[in-house]
């Protein structure tokens, strides 16, 4: 028993030692265990300090007596501590930062407060720039240490829409923040530049009441609840519309487009209830959203859920009237500003509406077109330039790759010609030479551009004016000329572009910036001149038209065609390939088929003075309708170009002046003035032709056959003009002693002129002989024909060259025709000389009074001894003998020849006479 008992005892004695050991690995290990826990909860408190913000976690109820625990106190501080320091930069200069930011870029009445210009009309036009930002209240940092506030704004107009998403009871701080922010915008611009639509789900009246005095200026437009298409549409419309009339290439909106506002924004608040709109509109919302910003619109989305994919600026009105924006993110709380005086917000749109009404009713003036800096713009996309004004805001007129080239239409004194001033002396004000050159053809009787060519009155001239023509009403072949010319510049521009492997002039000027590249604005007043007849001038005119209407586009080579009556023209509307091109329409009151009639009849009712500009070909939605102001009296574009012709750069030289009425003076041609004696094939310089360059009608003297030249027509003054021109050209090309001149007249009208021909080469020194009709058939005809034979049979001395130059050869014709005792007779001699003379260098240079007559003269059928000639009053039928069949088209016309060459590529060409020097 004692041993069991013994037994007992040892083994209790053993699981109290057992227990005892457990019972002390237990206790450490629950002590260690509390230890960890402990370290474990203050990690645990230090990481949601951290995660949700120590500011938070202080306000967070739940973590009060978390936060109180003594044992905490270190992580707690710590915390604050690092808070302090992270906020450090932020807190010393963070909140300055930001309000100097907003004073900066926020000017006027974009961040001011409104005691500052609440009531005074803007004066902003866009020149000086947009405001970035436009402030809506205060904010803090909440988790700042220190809740300092600063100003908050968000960027708008031409930069970002706006959404304003508000819980129901914060509609009125949104309504407020609405109506702070069109004060400061309608307030900043001078009046008109921005307009408001408001559109609200709810009601058709009641939103933003304060604003109403706008409506009666037409700068706050209140649209129907369930008409929110019709504004949707006209805003879609608008952005058509300036797209196809205001932005081109190179111009990503309205507001980079540069300079003055020119298209006012439209600032669309639409007011929803939270609920989605309509899919339809839905989508169409979206699409104003993603093209508006860049065509001046700008919307204000308030409670309507929609996304937009365009930037877009949201606030988030909390039921505490408390807001968020994404401008300044979920970590500022932003007080908006309070709404602005209820008395003084109706006085102040009553004050811009009146503002409004006073600039629209003002007459704007010629002066109103004109920048306040001349010469400020690039060209490079295009030219633009404001031609008139619709109620006080400016109308432009834009050419560039997109809207290549203007037709202007309107009957008899409606006022194109005044409108082309207007539109010229815009364009020259903001362009400078360098950048737009113009060509002016005026087919008007009178001489309504001969203002831009230096003139006896008025010594200026239009410095951008590289060509002025006028009085040029009976010479179509002047408009001729100009296409041509384009049409070849127009090619040297695409071959430039070619070698810089570009294909449009903006590009160009990009590759090649030394270059003078200018955009050229060719303008033809009373276009229909050119297609007036079917003939010749009309398809040269059509197929250059064509040309440069199609392809002038890309290289910067515009026209602007101007007629009365547009409607009647074949060659122009026949052609589908031309007028597509003409893309900007400008109709004057009654104009008729220069808009897309019938449909478009805005020109009928159109008060005097008016202008319906059209940049979509005359389709209705692209009228924009101007009053033009008077640009022809004195003291309006007449001034402009003296003060720009004063600036005009020094090495820029006259325009060339295309005068029908003007009979060009010999010795003041080019091409006289570049001869030189020792020409081996002398020039014969028989009149001008009608080119830009003004060059003269051309005959080489090979010693060759046929190269005699014959001047047929009746007036003496025609004919006498020519061989003046004539013989003093080639005496200019010969040395005193090295050429003869022979002169014989057979005419007592022209006695006087070939007597001075005489005279004038005889004081220049030249071997000159006149010589009468005796003479001349039995003593000069008998011995040159005589030389000639003996040079035929390879006998006798090399000739000097000889200038044979006969007036009214016909008038000796009887006497000439008479044989003499070998039966030979003056005629036959003097075919000799005609058909031998030329290899022999001497050239015949004869004046017959009609195509007969010069018949007469040549061998029966034969008339190759007349190489070239020129013909004045003869019908064209009857030069077919002498020319190709191009010559039928000739119908006579006062001073004016037609000049042709058989040896010369050209077709037959005008020519204008020379002075006959009577006066030198
Ligand atoms: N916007 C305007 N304001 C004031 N006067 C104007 C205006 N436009 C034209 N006029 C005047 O009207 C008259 C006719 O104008 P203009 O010569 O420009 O018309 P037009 O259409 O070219 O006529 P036409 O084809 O007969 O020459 C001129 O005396 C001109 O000064």
């Amino acid at each position: 028993m004692a041993r069991r008992d013994d037994r007992k005892r040892r083994i209790e004695k053993s699981f109290g030692a057992f227990h005892g050991a457990v019972a002390a690995a237990l206790g450490n290990a629950a002590r260690e265990q509390r230890l960890i826990a402990e370290d474990r909860a203050r990690d645990m408190v230090e990481v949601m300090v951290r995660g949700g913000g120590i500011d938070r976690a202080l306000e967070d109820p739940a973590m009060a007596a978390v936060l109180g625990n003594p044992a905490f106190a270190p992580q707690v501080a710590r915390a604050l501590l690092d808070r302090v320091e992270a906020f450090r930069e932020w807190s010393e200069r963070g909140p300055d930062r930001l309000t100097a930011l907003v004073d900066e870029v926020g000017t006027g009445a974009a961040s001011r407060p409104p005691q500052a210009w609440l009531g005074t009309p803007g004066t902003a036009d866009g020149s000086d720039g947009v405001p970035e930002l436009w402030r809506i209240g205060t904010g803090v940092v909440r988790s700042a240490p220190e809740h300092q506030s600063f100003p908050v704004a968000v960027p708008l107009l031409d930069r970002a829409h706006l959404h304003i998403a508000s819980a129901p009871e914060g509609r009125a701080a949104a309504d407020a923040l609405v109506e702070n922010l069109l004060l400061r915008v309608l307030s900043h611009f001078a009046p008109g530049l921005v307009q408001v639509h408001v559109w609200d789900v709810n009601q058709l009246t009641g939103a933003l009441p304060g604003l109403y005095p706008l409506t009666r200026a037409g700068l706050l437009t209140v649209h129907d609840p369930k008409r929110l298409h019709e504004l949707l549409d006209e805003l879609s419309d608008h952005i058509r519309r300036v797209h196809t009339g205001v932005l081109v290439q190179g111009h990503q909106s309205v507001g980079a487009a540069g300079g003055r506002r020119t298209e006012p924004w439209r600032i669309a608040v639409l007011f929803g209830n939270r609920k989605a709109l309509k899919e339809e509109h839905q989508q169409q919302l979206q699409r104003v959203a993603r093209n508006g910003l860049a065509c001046g619109i700008q919307l204000f989305l308030v409670d309507i859920p929609v996304t937009v994919n365009s930037p877009i600026e949201t606030v988030t009105i909390a039921a505490d009237g408390s807001a968020s924006c994404t401008m300044t993110g979920r970590h500022v709380t932003v007080t908006l500003d309070a709404p602005f005086d209820r008395t003084l917000v109706p006085r102040a749109c009553a004050v811009i509406a009146e503002e409004r009404e006073n600039r629209r009713t003002r007459m704007s003036t010629f002066a109103d077109l004109l920048p306040d800096r001349y010469w400020q713009e690039d060209s490079s996309a295009r030219v633009a330039a404001p031609v008139g004004f619709d109620d006080g805001e400016p109308v432009p007129v834009v050419l560039g790759d997109t809207s290549p080239h203007a037709l202007i239409g309107g009957p008899s004194g409606s006022g194109k010609t005044n409108f082309l001033y207007a539109l010229l002396g815009s364009l020259a004000a903001r362009y400078a030479p360098d950048e737009l050159e113009l060509y002016l053809l005026d087919f008007k009787e009178g001489v309504s551009f001969a203002q831009f060519a230096p003139g006896r009155k008025d010594p200026s001239w239009l410095p951008h004016a590289r060509l002025v023509g006028v009085n040029v009403n009976t010479d179509r072949e002047f408009g001729v000329a100009l296409l041509r010319f384009l049409s070849d510049e127009m090619r040297r521009r695409a071959d430039a572009a070619k070698r810089h492997e570009v294909t449009k002039l903006e590009q160009l000027r990009e590759e090649d910036p030394e270059g003078r590249w200018p955009r050229i604005v060719a303008v033809i007043d009373e276009f229909q001149y050119l297609f007036a007849e079917r003939d010749q001038v009309t398809s040269q005119a059509t197929q250059l038209l064509e040309d440069v209407a199609r392809r002038g586009r890309s290289q910067g080579i515009h026209l602007v065609l101007s007629s009365q009556d547009v409607s009647g023209i074949e060659g122009f509307w026949g052609k589908a390939a031309i007028f597509e091109q003409f893309t900007v329409r400008i109709a004057l009151p009654k104009a008729r088929r220069v808009l897309a009639e019938p449909q478009n009849d805005a020109a009928v009712e159109l008060p005097r003075w008016h202008a319906v500009v059209n940049h979509e070909s005359g389709v209705r939605p692209g009228n924009a309708i101007a009053r033009v102001p008077d640009a022809t009296t004195r003291g309006t574009f007449d001034l402009l170009q003296t003060e720009l012709h004063q600036v005009r750069p020094p090495e820029l030289t006259e325009p060339i002046l295309f005068d029908g009425s003007k009979v060009p003076v010999l010795q003041d041609l080019p091409d006289f003035r570049a001869l030189r004696p020792g020409a081996s094939n002398p020039t014969v310089l028989l009149g001008q032709v009608i080119d830009v360059a003004g060059s003269a009608a051309q005959v080489r003297f090979p010693s060759a056959p046929g190269r005699n030249i014959a001047v047929i027509g009746s007036l003496a003054e025609d004919a006498a003009g020519v061989l003046r021109g004539a013989a003093l050209s080639l005496a200019q090309q010969h040395g005193k002693a090295e050429a003869r001149f022979t002169i014989a007249c057979f005419a007592d009208d022209a006695e006087p002129y070939a007597e001075k021909l005489h005279k004038q080469l005889d004081d220049l020194g030249y071997e000159a002989k006149k010589v009468p009709m005796g003479e001349f058939r039995d003593k000069f005809l008998v011995e040159k024909a005589g030389e000639l034979q003996e040079r035929l049979k390879g006998e006798g001395s090399a000739l000097r060259p000889h200038y044979v130059i006969v007036y009214a050869v016909d008038g000796g014709h009887t006497f000439l025709e008479h044989k003499d005792d070998a039966k030979v007779s003056g005629v036959d001699r003097l075919r000799t000389v005609l058909k031998h003379g030329p290899e022999n260098r001497t050239h015949v240079l004869g004046w017959w009074r009609g195509v007969q007559r010069l018949k007469n003269s040549l061998s029966p059928g034969v008339y190759d001894d007349i190489g070239a000639w020129v013909a004045f009053d003869v019908q064209g039928k009857e030069l077919v003998p002498f020319g190709p069949e191009q010559v039928l088209s000739w119908s006579p016309r006062p001073r004016r020849g037609l000049f042709f060459d058989r040896f010369a590529p050209a077709r037959p060409q005008v020519v204008i006479p020379f002075d006959t020097g009577e006066d030198t």
